[in-house]
């Protein structure tokens, strides 16, 4: 049975993933993003960044797996970031760049970017990868101030790449998204499930693995 393992720390990428009958393995990546992404360089496009950013990931927990003595599994990687004015933003990190990303984007629409990356691993050698980013197109409602001072409040926006969810108190704010919901939050299932079948597995066997019945 092939193993399915999560290179993420994000409580977002596992609770979808979950909620779509897999239980991962999960493991954190230590990747130095902006490193990455000095090295990438200014030329490099927005989907490209993501995409090796998501890559890096997965590669980074391969050699701790390995060594776990586990035989068949797949490593999936993601990164997401907000595509606003030709800017990629990841997370605001404090309320004063949370607020100046919402005065920018108020009424607006942006693109969340999702890069993922898939290696399949059979007895300790790399036998297959692919690697996709997906956009969606997010509209967001113009907050009143007082509701986005709170939504800043909260801390949630300060976390999560480009300031919102879809699918927590964010969600109030975003009136359509043109794509896929789940790579929103920072996964998208249809996408792994097509660079899943790319390295030869199907993603009702994972089911099976996490034990799902219902
Ligand atoms: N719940 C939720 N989380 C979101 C949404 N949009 C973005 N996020 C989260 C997912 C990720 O945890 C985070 C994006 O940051 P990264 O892609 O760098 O991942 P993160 O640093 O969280 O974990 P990782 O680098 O994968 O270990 O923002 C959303 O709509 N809903």
């Amino acid at each position: 049975m092939t193993a399915f393992v999560l290179a993420s720390a994000s409580p977002a990428r596992l609770a979808v993933l979950r909620s779509a009958g897999v239980e991962p393995i999960v493991r954190v990546s230590g990747v130095d993003e902006d490193a990455l992404i000095a090295a990438l360089g200014a030329e490099a496009s927005p989907e490209h960044v993501v995409t090796e950013l998501a890559r890096a990931k997965a590669k980074d927990v391969l050699p701790g797996l390995t060594s776990e003595g586990l035989s068949d599994f797949v490593v999936v990687g993601c990164d997401s970031m907000l595509l606003l004015d030709g800017e990629l933003q990841g997370k605001p990190g404090s309320v004063e760049v949370a607020r100046s990303r919402w005065a920018s984007m108020a009424g607006r629409s942006a693109t969340l970017l999702t890069g993922h990356s898939v290696l399949r691993v059979v007895n300790g050698s790399v036998i297959g990868d692919a690697h996709e980013s997906s956009a969606t197109v997010v509209h967001f409602a113009s907050p009143e101030d007082s509701d986005l001072e709170a939504y800043l409040a909260t801390g949630e926006p300060l976390q999560v790449a480009g300031a919102f969810t879809l699918d927590s108190l964010g969600g109030w704010f975003v009136e359509r998204i043109d794509g896929d919901p789940s790579s929103v939050i920072g996964i998208g299932l249809p996408l792994v499930r097509t660079l899943l079948g790319r390295v030869g597995v199907g993603i009702a066997e994972l089911w099976a693995t996490s034990g799902r019945t219902a």
